[in-house]
């Protein structure tokens, strides 16, 4: 039994933090400014008191936001937060101060996020300042205490954040963090910019103070074996969406999400020859300004569901067909400059050329049923003529299926609190792991 799960059979289940669907949109401006970036895009999920709760996913996926918009580092655009019963989304003045004490984050990179104009001491003492707690003998008292608690020494104390390794400048954020004595911290990313050597240090750091004030743990992450090691439970996100969570050794030995398949597979292997049920990941996420209207993985997985009618079409005419619509996809958010709308006028449109280019790449050598063909040309004349659009909308309708079309539902699966967001869980569609392997 790991260490993590160990920790998590001993914790109570009770719920820290209740978040249900939590929105966070930036540029968000009105009726003529661009879609807004949906960082957050309706996210439910519980933390237990007294558990190391994961957050993975890829560069973007809205990780970060997620995490400082629990701590109203970021207020969120709609949905609730509810600590201990609290929502904390609609706190203003005292209240929000006083809950403020109770949650704080460490930071990934510890080279910027400390003022390097104050000493150590006066960095921890900081929050001690602004919340007035005690008397100022007694806030130097705390942070002489912190420091030794977190491997540093007394006269650590006035010396400045520059002179330290970046492993001690993670110890000075650890205790700045852990100075108002908060029940929840998030920790984003907080050895991701250490040598290995160093993080396993922090690491053990991060799970002895856990141990000792009765720390919950949001820890976000890259490494996905870094939070295989320390967390109890995971959440894996894409484009702002939960897609699956569970106990953390269950989702690991046996996911069950296409994205969470693939996001595990791809950890590099010792050896590298070994081929078995690996699943790649294709291509790069859509932009969160305009995610897809069906499941958000829905351009990328490799469990897709197809539309019917198109069941024998070949795994090859597929596959170029779907790289096809991304392809298409990007070219609607091509702005056309000045010269290239007086081309388009002039029945020139250039910034197009290369489709042609495009659909040789994929289909060469590739069969092309009727079926398929007639909306390939029409989709390829209506880039040419610079309309992309109607070109993704003919797509869309043609190939375009329930993965396109819906979101999923959070699905249960198994009975120990797991939960998938895919269409494959439908009793009326193949599984995920039978459709992969097709
Ligand atoms: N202040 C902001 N204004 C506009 N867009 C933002 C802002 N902060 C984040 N974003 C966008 O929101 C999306 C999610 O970003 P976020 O940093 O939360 O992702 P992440 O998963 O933490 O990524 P990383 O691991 O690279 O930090 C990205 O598209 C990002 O560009």
């Amino acid at each position: 039994m790991s260490q993590a799960t160990q920790r998590h059979d001993d914790t109570d289940e009770e719920t820290l933090i209740e978040v249900r669907n939590l929105e966070k949109y930036y540029g968000d401006d009105g009726m003529f400014s661009p879609p807004p970036v949906k960082a957050v895009d309706g996210v439910d999920l519980d933390i237990k008191r007294g558990e190391t709760f994961g957050l993975v996913g890829e560069s973007g996926s809205g990780k970060s936001t997620l995490g400082r918009t629990l701590l109203r580092l970021e207020q969120a655009t709609s949905g609730t937060v509810s600590f201990d019963g609290t929502d904390i989304t609609t706190l203003e003045g005292s209240d929000l101060k006083r809950w403020r004490r109770n949650a704080q984050i460490v930071f990934q990179d510890p080279e910027s996020s400390l003022n390097d104009r104050m000493t150590v001491g006066e960095i921890v003492r900081e929050p001690l300042d602004a919340h007035d707690k005690g008397t100022e003998r007694e806030r130097r008292k705390r942070v002489m205490d912190l420091l030794s608690r977190v491997g540093l020494r007394e006269e650590h104390y006035y010396r400045y954040p520059h002179q330290f390794s970046g492993g001690q400048r993670q110890r000075v954020g650890i205790a700045r963090a852990l100075a108002l004595e908060p029940e929840f911290v998030v920790l984003d990313e907080p050895v991701s910019a250490l040598d290995v050597s160093v993080q396993a240090k922090i690491i053990t750091l991060l799970e002895d103070l856990q141990e000792e004030f009765d720390l919950t743990y949001l820890f976000i992450a890259h490494d996905l074996s870094v939070v295989r090691h320390i967390c109890d439970r995971v959440a894996v996100m894409y484009l702002g969406k939960i897609m699956e969570v569970g106990e953390t050794e269950e989702l690991y030995e046996d996911p069950v999400n296409p994205y969470t398949k693939s996001l595990l597979s791809a950890i590099p292997r010792p050896d590298p020859t070994d081929e078995s049920e690996r699943t790649t990941l294709p291509g790069t996420p859509p932009s969160p300004r305009d995610p897809p209207q069906g499941c958000q993985f829905s351009t990328r997985c490799p469990a897709k569901i197809r539309p019917e009618g198109f069941e024998e079409v070949s795994e090859e005419t597929w596959d170029a067909i779907e790289r096809f619509r991304e392809i298409v996809r990007e070219r609607t958010r091509v702005e056309l400059g000045t010269v290239d709308r007086v081309k388009r006028r002039a029945g020139l449109f250039s910034k197009y050329d290369d489709i042609d280019e495009a659909v040789k790449d994929l289909f060469d050598g590739v069969e092309r049923p009727p079926v398929v063909d007639d909306h390939l040309t029409y989709a390829v004349e209506q880039v040419k003529a610079g309309h992309p659009q109607d070109a993704r909308e003919r797509l869309h309708e043609a190939f375009g299926s329930v993965c396109d079309r819906e979101r999923p539902a959070h699905h249960q699966v198994g009975d120990r609190g797991r939960e998938s967001y895919c269409h494959r869980h439908r009793e009326e569609y193949d599984d995920v792991e039978s459709a992969i392997r097709r």
